[in-house]
This record gives structure tokens, C-alpha cells and sequence, in this order.
């Protein structure tokens, strides 16, 4: 078997609390392999979008060892994890957030910001999402006047867009009615069998039937299956 592509080791999240500590994360171990689908569930509260942000790297509070794509994220400086966020992941947000006074494709854009690319090159890659997810005619609009769908749509788009080997999804259909978020659930796994390596939070087990395998999560502990 390859290695894996995310690896945790004894990850633990805490806040300080009444003088002690509550736990959020408790001794998380789990290993996912490139070009899996793996779905987080469980109860409201017991870790799940926590964990997701760690994988992330949008949360840089916590202890142990995460390895991502060969890398010791819990050794690199903020900088390095920054750099190795934007390589290597893409996040998508129940809530899309989009940036409102920028048009569908100066949002798509807003990730390559960060690369050094010619316009020529930039224009070429938002082309190809804007093709690839049906969202031509929708360039010039603004988030405001698309529907959640296609709200969610771009959300997916601007996570592609660098190219990420990784794909990480908190609700991703939360906020959308079930025909929208059957479609994107077919979109996840299209991108999936294209190789894109995803981690979705959901309470929908239609969502989870899309996915190869479920974590379940209770109290911040990997219930064991
Ligand atoms: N700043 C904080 N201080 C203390 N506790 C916090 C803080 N932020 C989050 N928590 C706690 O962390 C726990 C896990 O939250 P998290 O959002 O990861 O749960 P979840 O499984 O994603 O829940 P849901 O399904 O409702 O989204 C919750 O009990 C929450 O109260």
C-alpha cells in the first residue's frame, strides 16, 4: 500500500475551562490514503469541524503529530504551513464565503493571487474552472445574484483552482435543497474518481453513501467500527 496521504498521531485539542481543560479532541490516530473519500460524522458537537480544520490547517491550536503529503505539520513554522495549506488543500464552507463585491470569477481568482502567474496564465486557469463547472454565462455576476447551488458551485471551483490534492468539505450541502446537493455530491465524485482525495462533514447519510468509508465521532473520540 502507498503511504498515507494524511496521517494523525495522538491529536488532541483542549480549551481551558473552570480552572481545568475541556476536550474537544482526544488521542485522534487515523490515516488516509491518496484518492480516498472519507466522511466525518456524529453528534452536534463532538469534533467533527474541529478536526476538519486542523486537517486544514486553520487551526493551529492543538497537540501530536499530523503528517500531510510527507510533511510534519506540527514541525513548520506558521509561514511553512501556510504554503504547504495552499499547495496541497482545498477547503469548502457550508456557507460558501465567497467574497460578496467580487465577481464569480475574481473570486476564482483570489487563490492564484499568491502565485507568481502571467495574466495570460491566470486567465486560462479561471476559464477552465468557469468551463468545467458550467459557470460561463455567471462570470460577470456577483455571489448575490447566484443561487446557493451555484454559490456552492464557485465555492468548489476556487478550491480546485490551485490544483489541491486534498479536498476538504464542512457541510458542504448544508445550506443547500436536496436536488443542489445531490448534484454536488455528484460533483464530488466525479473529482474523486478523477484522483482529488476528499474529507466531507455531513450529517446526511446520502451524503456519506457517496464516500468509501465513515468516521464516526463521539465526544471528540474515533469510535472504534
Ligand atoms: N472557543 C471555544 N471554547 C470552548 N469550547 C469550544 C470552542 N470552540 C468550540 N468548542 C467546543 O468544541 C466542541 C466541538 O465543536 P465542533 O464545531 O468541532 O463540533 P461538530 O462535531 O462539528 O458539531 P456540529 O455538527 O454541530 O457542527 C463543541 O463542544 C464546542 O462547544
Amino acid at each position: 500500500m502507498s503511504s498515507p496521504l494524511i496521517s494523525l498521531r495522538n491529536v488532541e485539542k483542549s480549551y481551558p475551562y473552570a480552572g481545568g481543560r475541556t476536550w474537544v479532541l482526544r488521542r485522534i490516530d487515523l490515516d488516509i490514503q491518496p484518492g480516498e473519500f472519507v466522511t466525518l460524522m456524529g453528534p452536534s458537537g463532538a469534533g467533527k469541524s474541529t478536526l476538519l480544520s486542523i486537517l486544514g490547517m486553520l487551526d493551529a491550536e492543538w497537540t501530536g503529530e499530523y503528517g500531510l503529503d510527507g510533511q510534519q505539520v506540527q514541525a513548520m513554522k506558521p509561514k511553512e504551513r501556510a504554503e504547504l495549506a495552499r499547495r496541497t488543500i482545498g477547503f469548502v464552507f457550508q456557507q460558501y464565503h465567497l467574497l460578496d463585491n467580487l465577481t464569480v470569477a475574481e473570486n476564482l481568482e483570489v487563490p492564484l493571487s499568491y502565485r507568481n502567474l502571467k495574466r495570460s496564465e491566470r486567465d486560462a486557469l479561471v476559464g477552465d474552472m468557469l468551463d468545467r463547472f458550467q459557470l460561463v454565462g455567471k462570470k460577470d455576476l456577483f455571489p448575490s445574484q447566484l443561487s446557493g447551488g451555484q454559490q456552492q458551485l464557485v465555492g468548489i471551483a476556487r478550491a480546485l483552482i490551485s490544483n489541491p490534492k486534498v479536498l476538504l468539505a464542512d457541510e458542504p450541502t448544508g445550506n443547500l435543497h436536496s436536488a443542489q446537493a445531490k448534484h454536488i455530491m455528484e460533483v464530488f465524485q466525479g473529482l474523486n474518481r478523477d484522483g482529488t482525495t476528499i474529507v466531507q462533514v455531513t450529517h446526511s447519510d446520502a451524503n456519506a453513501a457517496y464516500g468509501h468509508r465513515v468516521i464516526q465521532l463521539a465526544d471528540g473520540w474515533i469510535q472504534k467500527s
